[in-house]
């Protein structure tokens, strides 16, 4: 509790010495991604339009990363006009191989500190992930536009504040250089990342739950139509929709997209009966605590009433990680999510046809919960008003 107060205090002081959150900009973001929404609904019908099963993961993305750049960058990538951009395709090709091959050598390196400078050659000189290059390029890009620019008048968005970090400070008339242009070029890389996968995956998994579950979607839609009307699903709005919550959520246990979180304990303790010695690297499996029948009964069943009657123990539910370390994505991500629905499922009905898997197969030997195949849904337009 001391080191988050601590860690808080510090942030806060930091980032208040630089930055004015404005309501104008939390306007200006909603508004952005109600039409990256508006996009997405005309993406899917589309697809249904045309007589096609709908590739969820793939329209998802493009929405995603159209929010995720548009928020935190302050670009327009329009991913979503063509969905087959370099952008989305060097995104999965980095993410694969951060979560495979160079994922491995991670976790190795947490565990063997000593390793750290042989692991980098083997890194630098064999995984050189596709995607990569032309990634940092644009990031690069951004960062130049922005520095010709100037600060004047700009945003807050997370960019800005990592390049406030890039400048030289003065503190007590010294001189500080909190983060190298390598260090501000790869925390944005994986941010990028990082915001589009996850969300993603998680409103893929959800369509296809909702398909499956017929008696849910419907559930949802209810809830919608009680509780907003046909009002925009503005951030005040989405908090109303207390049964799609649950869904979120119970998407997210059964599959969240981050198997596993890391910590290195800070100073030795024992946990029944086991030691962990200080500086030890520790994997808490996310996706197996939240299978486990102790804390989830019937863990296989998709039940998102166990959210929604409040019986669920919040430390038992990791999908967002845990403590002062938890997603500094998570309240983005789950508005993202419920405006995607709201806009979505208004106009569409997700199909449970007769080739629907009952269950969805995994990929091995990836840190992320990833399905083995594509997952694409029948879908029909929904009767309107
Ligand atoms: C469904 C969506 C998401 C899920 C399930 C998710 C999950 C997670 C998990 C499990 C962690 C590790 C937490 C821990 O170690 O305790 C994490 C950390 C993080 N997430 Fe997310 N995330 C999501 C969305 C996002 C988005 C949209 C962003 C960016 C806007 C983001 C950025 C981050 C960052 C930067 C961290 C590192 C935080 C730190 O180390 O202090 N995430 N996330």
């Amino acid at each position: 509790m001391r080191l988050a107060h601590l860690e808080m205090k510090m942030a806060m002081v930091h980032v208040l010495r630089r930055v004015k959150f404005v309501k104008t900009d939390e306007l200006e973001m909603e508004y952005y991604i109600q039409r990256c929404c508006i996009q997405l609904t005309k993406n899917i019908e589309e697809t249904i339009l045309r007589g096609e099963k709908i590739d969820v993961k793939r329209v998802y993305g493009g929405y995603t990363m159209d929010v995720i750049a548009g928020t935190a960058f302050g670009v327009e990538v329009n991913s979503q006009k063509d969905l087959d951009q370099p952008f989305i395709r060097d995104a999965g090709s980095l993410l694969a191989a951060i979560t495979t091959d160079e994922g491995f050598l991670l976790t190795l390196s947490k565990s063997v500190p000593l390793l750290i400078p042989f692991i980098q050659f083997l890194v630098k000189k064999f995984f050189q992930p596709s995607g990569l290059k032309s990634f940092t390029g644009v990031v690069h890009r951004i960062i130049e536009e922005r520095k010709l620019e100037g600060n004047i008048n700009r945003k807050p968005d997370f960019l800005q504040l990592l390049l406030s970090c890039e400048e030289k400070q003065t503190s007590d008339g010294e001189q500080m250089n909190v983060l190298s242009r390598t260090e501000v070029v790869a925390q944005a890389v994986a941010f990028f990342v990082v915001g589009y996968e996850t969300t993603a995956s998680t409103l893929q998994f959800m369509a296809y739950l909702l398909a499956l579950h017929p008696e849910v979607q419907e559930k949802v839609v209810r809830e919608i139509k009680e509780q907003l009307g046909d009002e925009i699903p503005t951030h005040e709005g989405v908090t109303k929709l207390k049964y799609l919550d649950s869904v979120i959520h119970e998407t997210l246990r059964m599959y969240p997209p981050g198997g596993s979180a890391d910590r290195v304990a800070s100073e030795e303790v024992t946990i029944k009966g086991i030691t962990i010695p200080k500086g030890a690297a520790v994997m808490i499996p996310i996706t197996n605590v939240m299978k486990d029948p102790e804390y989830f009964p019937e863990p296989d069943k998709f039940k998102p009433e166990r959210f929604y009657e409040g019986s669920v123990d919040p430390i038992s539910f990791l999908a967002f990680g845990y403590g002062p370390r938890l997603c500094i994505g998570m309240r983005l991500s789950l508005l993202e999510m419920k405006m995607a629905m709201v806009h979505v499922l208004r106009r569409v009905k997700f199909l449970k046809t007769d080739d629907l898997q009952e269950t969805l197969k995994i990929k091995p030997g990836s840190r992320l919960n990833i399905p083995d195949q594509v997952v694409a849904i029948s879908g029909v337009m929904r009767e309107t008003r």
